[in-house]
């Protein structure tokens, strides 16, 4: 990977050799915890500088009080969302919407978007969840004492649910998750080739719909409405996109973190097993603890922010990671506490991007948790395997093979 040098402007002390991409823990480590190995940054100022911490090697402020990203995050006149991150990897620059656009922009999008994801929504498809959860871990169950969850439960599960919201047909799984893993863990061979595939897949889809209309996302995006006028093509694929990408593998990241631990601390997981009122809240506190997603916006002006002479152009990563460690945010932050009331986590974002399928990912995630402890007897990870875990833009963890022998 290259490295840009650091800018003139940086001021050589607030250079720290910190990064999302290489520091220790962040690249594919079995048995390895991306997520504890940011604490430190915490004994370090409130920001720095780091030379590598994009995908393609560019360096980034680091903004590590959670008060501070929530500034930066609410202020889009001064950072920028748009960074065409998806794009980029073709070699273009269009945006990924609503994530990739500013106010006001955005809201036009927003509002379009909003009532498809919003709580109502998520309750009616609630019973539908839940049948395939049970479904996916009956058999599981019924079938042996061991299995990949990542494979045989959190994938196949979270997917189906995604699938099943988009219209999509649910024979494609494992070709869809390939995708999704090649786009946001693969090398430089295989993301482009992922994204040129997810381009065609989803222009093909909205170029079918344009023709045959049925009842589903893609229809409505390309018949909707923004400021009284129908989507672009450009649009159409901007939104299908990121919809796709962000529903594909983030919530299954989630429950493989969670059962993760769960699978290494058996006081915890005997705790919410026997009075699984509790995992509403023990679900919060594994957000905060193993959040996914790291953001980063694009300095639109000069800025001295917290003594940092940010430049025009210059990238700001607000890592949720690192805002969910915050001491002064969080009591004991490096501690699981399963019972940890008021948890104003950072895990689904801040601002005018916070995360639209939260409400989803939320009830699978507790729904997920919530059958898992009431159908597997108590689990560990099975000896002689690694689950392989990564850092970077998109944490993920590869594979979890649990054992209830
Ligand atoms: C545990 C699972 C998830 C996590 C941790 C997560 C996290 C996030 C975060 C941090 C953002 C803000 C990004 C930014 O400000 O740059 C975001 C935005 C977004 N997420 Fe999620 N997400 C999850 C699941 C989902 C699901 C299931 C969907 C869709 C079905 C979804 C759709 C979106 C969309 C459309 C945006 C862009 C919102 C905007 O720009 O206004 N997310 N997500």
């Amino acid at each position: 990977m290259a490295t840009n040098p650091v800018p003139d402007h940086v001021p050589p002390e607030m250079v720290r050799d910190f990064s999302l991409f290489t520091s220790p823990g962040m690249s594919p480590t079995p048995n390895g915890d991306p997520h504890a190995a940011v604490a430190c940054v915490h004994s370090g100022p409130p920001i720095f500088y780091s030379p590598l911490n994009t995908r393609d090697g560019r360096g980034t402020w680091v903004i590590t009080r959670a008060s501070d990203q929530r500034r930066v995050l609410q202020d889009t006149e001064t950072f920028s969302s748009h960074r065409s991150i998806f794009a980029s990897a073709l070699g273009e620059s269009w945006p990924m919407i609503p994530l990739e656009l500013d106010p006001p922009a955005h809201g036009a999008f927003r509002s379009l978007l909003n009532p498809l994801f919003s709580p109502k929504r998520v309750s009616a498809l609630e019973p539908a969840v839940r049948e395939r959860a049970i479904r996916l871990i009956a058999g599981i169950a019924a079938s042996g004492t061991s299995c990949d969850v990542m494979k045989d439960f959190a994938f196949p599960f979270t997917v189906n649910i995604f699938l099943h919201l988009l219209g999509l047909p649910d024979d494609r799984i494992d070709t869809f998750v390939g995708w999704a893993r090649d786009l946001l863990h693969g090398d430089d061979v295989k993301r482009p080739a992922a994204a040129r595939t997810i381009v065609s897949f989803i222009d093909e889809l909205a170029a079918a719909r344009r023709k045959d209309l049925v009842d589903d996302f893609m229809t409505f995006i390309v018949q909707a409405q923004v400021e009284g006028r129908r989507l672009t093509k450009q649009e159409v694929r901007g939104v299908g996109i990121l919809v796709f990408v962000a529903g594909l593998d983030t919530v299954a990241a989630a429950i493989g973190f969670d059962l993760a631990y769960l699978a290494r601390n058996l006081k915890d997981q005997e705790l919410l097993r026997g009075e699984p009122d509790r995992i509403v809240l023990a679900a919060e506190e594994l957000l905060r603890a193993y959040p996914t997603v790291q953001l980063i916006r694009v300095a639109t002006k000069d800025i001295d922010f917290e003594g940092a002479p940010i430049r025009k152009g210059d990238y700001v990563s607000c890592a949720t990671v690192i805002a969910n460690r915050d001491p002064a945010e969080f009591e004991c932050p490096n501690t699981v506490d399963l019972a940890r009331e008021d948890n104003r986590h950072a895990t689904f974002g801040f601002g005018p991007h916070r995360c639209l399928g939260s409400h989803l990912a939320r009830r699978e995630i507790v729904i997920g948790l919530e059958e898992w402890l009431a159908r597997i007897p108590t689990f560990r990870i099975k000896k002689g395997t690694a689950p392989i875990t990564s850092g970077g833009h998109v944490f993920g963890i590869e594979n979890l093979i649990l054992d209830w022998s």
